[in-house]
C-alpha cells in the first residue's frame, strides 16, 4: 500500500489558535471553525488561501438498468452527457456560478454521442465497456476493468493536484448507479437493503421492492463467489464511474488534497477507497445529506457529518459544488478577520 501524506497537526493547532484570537465570541462560526482549522491541517498553511477547486463528472452506463430499477432509460446516461457538454446541467450551472472547472470523463457510457468541439466542459472519451454487466446475475466487471476505471479516476485527481488544485471534487451520471451504490453500501456496512434502498430518480414502491430484491440477489450472488475485499465488492456490485470515484479519492489522498464528497453514489465509493486503505478518510469531507435512504448511514459508517440538507437527490457533484462558497467563507473568515489585540476589542472575562 502506498503511504499516504498526513494531515499537519501543528498547523491545525495554530489555527485553532488563531480562531480563539478572531473578533467573534469563540465557537460562535459554528462548524465553518472546524472547516478552516480541518482545511489548513491539509493545504497546509495555518491561514490557507482561496480554494481552487476542479469538478470531474464519471459518467457509465449500467446493465442492471435493464431490471427495471430506475425511472428513466438507460439512454439518459449519454443525453445527459452532451448536456453537461453544452452547458445545460444543474451541476454547469453551479460550477460557473462557483467557479469551478468541469470536466466530463466517460468510462463507460454504453450509448454514442456526438464530440462537439464547442463544448463547454473538457471531455475525456475513455471508455472501459458499453456499460457493466447486470450485476443481479453476474459479476459487473473484470478485475482488469475495475482496475482500469481505478486507475482513470487515480490519474485525473494526480493531475488536479498537479495543476495546482486545492480542493477535488467528483460527481457521477450513470442511470441505474443508486442501485450499485446501494449494492456496495449494504456489503461493505452489512446494513440491510431495506435500510439502503432508495427511490433513485423517483421509482414507485412496486419498483423499490424489485430494487431491494435485485440489491440482496446480487449480495447473494456475490457473497457466494467468494467476495470478500472492498475491492471485490467493487468489481461484483460496482460500476465504472464508482471504481472511478474509488481511485479519485485515492489519488486526492496520495497527493495530499482534501476532497468533498457529494451524495449517495459518490459515498458508497467513498467507502470502497476507505475500507480499501483507512488513511483515504483523513483527505474527505461531506457536502450534503441526500434524500436517498442510505446516504446518512453510509456517511455514518465514514464518521463524516454532511455541512447541508437540502433534500437534494440528483448527484452530478450538485451538493457538493453547493458547499464551495461556504468552503471559501470559512477560510476567508479565518485568513481576514481581525484578531482582538489587532482591532482593540476587550477579550471574553469567562476562563
Ligand atoms: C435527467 C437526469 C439527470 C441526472 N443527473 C444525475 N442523475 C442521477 O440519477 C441517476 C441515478 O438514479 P437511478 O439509480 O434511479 O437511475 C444517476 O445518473 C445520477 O447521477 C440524473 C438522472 C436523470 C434522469
Ligand atoms: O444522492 C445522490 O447522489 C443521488 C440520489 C438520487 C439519484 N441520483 C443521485
Amino acid at each position: 500500500m502506498i503511504p499516504m501524506p498526513q494531515p499537519q497537526a501543528a498547523l491545525a493547532q495554530a489555527a485553532r489558535e488563531r480562531q480563539s484570537q478572531l473578533t467573534k465570541p469563540a465557537g460562535s462560526l459554528g462548524r465553518l471553525e472546524d472547516l478552516a482549522i480541518w482545511l489548513a491541517a491539509r493545504l497546509p498553511s495555518p491561514t490557507p488561501m482561496r480554494l481552487k477547486p476542479m469538478l470531474a463528472i464519471f459518467a457509465a452506463d449500467h446493465g442492471v438498468a435493464t431490471e427495471g430499477v430506475s425511472a428513466f432509460p438507460a439512454e439518459v446516461t449519454a443525453q445527459m452527457v452532451i448536456n453537461f457538454l453544452n452547458g445545460g446541467a444543474a451541476i454547469n450551472v453551479l460550477a460557473r456560478q462557483h467557479q469551478i472547472s468541469l470536466a466530463i470523463i466517460d468510462v463507460g457510457v454504453a450509448n454514442d454521442y456526438p464530440n462537439n468541439s464547442q463544448s463547454i466542459a473538457k471531455l475525456f472519451r475513455t471508455p472501459i465497456a458499453n456499460g457493466t454487466a447486470n450485476l443481479r446475475h453476474a459479476p459487473a466487471m473484470s478485475e482488469a476493468q475495475c482496475q482500469k476505471a481505478w486507475q482513470i479516476g487515480f490519474s485525473i485527481a494526480q493531475e488536479a493536484a498537479k495543476a495546482g488544485k486545492t480542493l477535488l471534487i467528483a460527481g457521477e451520471m450513470g442511470i441505474a448507479n443508486t442501485t450499485a451504490a446501494a449494492a456496495l453500501i449494504c456489503a461493505l456496512t452489512g446494513h440491510a437493503a431495506e435500510d439502503i434502498v432508495g427511490l433513485g430518480t423517483g421509482i414507485n414502491p412496486a419498483s423499490r421492492a424489485l430494487k431491494v430484491q435485485v440489491v440482496n440477489d446480487a449480495i447473494a450472488r456475490a457473497t457466494a463467489s467468494g467476495a470478500n475485499s472492498a475491492q471485490d465488492w467493487l468489481r461484483e456490485v460496482g460500476g465504472f464511474e464508482i471504481a472511478a470515484l474509488a481511485g479519485f479519492y485515492a489519488g486526492a489522498a496520495a497527493a495530499g488534497v482534501p476532497a468533498l464528497l457529494d451524495g449517495f453514489i459518490t459515498t458508497a465509493a467513498a467507502l470502497v477507497a476507505v475500507k480499501h486503505d483507512a488513511a483515504i478518510g483523513q483527505w474527505l469531507i461531506a457536502s450534503h445529506a441526500s434524500q436517498e435512504q442510505g446516504h446518512r448511514l453510509a456517511l455514518q459508517a465514514l464518521e463524516l457529518e454532511p455541512l447541508l440538507d437540502l433534500g437534494l437527490r440528483l448527484g452530478e457533484a450538485s451538493g457538493a459544488a453547493l458547499c464551495v462558497p461556504l468552503l471559501q467563507s470559512a477560510l476567508a473568515l479565518h485568513g481576514e478577520m481581525a484578531t482582538f489585540a489587532e482591532a482593540g476589542v476587550a477579550a471574553s472575562n469567562m476562563e
